[in-house]
């Protein structure tokens, strides 16, 4: 049987897309809310899941502070199913095109929330369902760093379109990209490509881009026969502006980093598009479920 037909096909969204990493601090969040607002910027209709409950970064990436911690117990709307009557849900955040949920918004920005590790996916799942999202072309999850909870939940749960993994170019960031990929692939979830980020430095001075981390040379089969959907070169500007709430493909359109991520969200769509191609020519022409026997003939 398709692993596919047993998760659950989020209703009025084209693709799912989950960004995940294997090491902490690699870009993720920075790559997460520049994609969804260059998908935006082309036109599309996107959101952008903050996945991390321990660390949300993408309300301030997009200019939400909460500095008081919140004062009562969050209890968010029980979702478990899809049919959640929609005044029960919640508004996504409104930003830069995109339609936005984290965490982050619920509590204070150094406020602990201390969900057990398995709850984790449970959490992001809730959100997936209880949010408002409306139609969108493309949803965007910023996962945590890892292999373990969010990640297994959706995984398992969710019909994912694909993931992207992004990497810095030392080893050790490319050996723990390397669990990641393995671990989507296990998991039957297509890998659509890899963003390499902080890819050389973008002198603030003179403009001149100069390789500022050890490249490895070490041939990683799982990351090398993934396609490259772009580079992004270490910009101190991308720090400062997605610091202040402003992602740099909004706050500087012209610059290295900004481009390199409007040749990612191409990229994206391109890789997207051609899956969808070659599945809707492998489309059997009988049902599969009856195929699968998931319920009687009634001939
Ligand atoms: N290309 C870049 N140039 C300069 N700074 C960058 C670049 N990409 C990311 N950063 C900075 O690196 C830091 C970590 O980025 P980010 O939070 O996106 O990583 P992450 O992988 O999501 O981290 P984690 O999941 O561990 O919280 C941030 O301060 C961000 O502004």
């Amino acid at each position: 049987m398709s692993h596919q037909l047993r998760r659950e096909q989020l209703e009025h969204i084209g693709a799912v897309i989950v960004v995940g990493s294997g090491k902490g601090g690699v870009g993720k969040s920075t790559v997460s809310v520049n994609l969804a607002v260059s998908l935006a910027r082309q036109g599309a209709r996107v959101g952008l899941l903050d996945g991390d409950a321990y660390g949300p970064s993408i309300p301030m990436m997009v200019g939400v502070r909460k500095r008081a911690d919140a004062k009562a117990e969050v209890i968010l709307p029980l979702a478990e199913r899809k049919d959640l009557a929609v005044e029960k849900k919640i508004p996504p955040l409104q930003r830069y095109g995109i339609k936005i949920m984290s965490v982050g918004f619920f509590i204070g920005e150094e406020q602990a929330v201390a969900p057990i590790a398995d709850a984790l996916g449970m959490l992001i799942r809730q959100l997936l369902y209880s949010v408002n999202w409306g139609e969108l072309d493309y949803l965007i999850i910023d996962l945590p760093p890892g292999t373990s909870e969010p990640q297994a939940t959706l995984c398992r749960e969710i019909a994912l379109t694909g993931a992207i993994v992004v990497t810095t170019p030392q080893e050790i960031a490319r050996v723990d990209t390397a669990k990641a990929v393995t671990m989507f692939q296990r998991a039957h979830v297509p890998v659509l490509g890899v963003v390499q980020n902080m890819d050389g430095f973008v002198c603030p001075h003179c403009g001149q881009t100069a390789a500022i981390f050890p490249e490895s040379h070490e041939r990683r089969q799982q990351l090398d026969e993934l396609p490259l959907l772009g580079r992004i070169p270490l910009d101190p500007a991308a720090v400062t502006n997605g610091d202040k709430g402003y992602p740099i493909v909004v706050s500087l359109v012209d610059s290295p980093v900004a481009v390199a991520f409007e040749h990612v969200a191409a990229q994206v769509v391109q890789q997207i598009a051609a899956r969808n191609a070659q599945a809707s020519e492998q489309q059997p022409t009988t049902l599969p479920d009856k195929e699968e026997g998931h319920y009687e003939r009634e001939d």
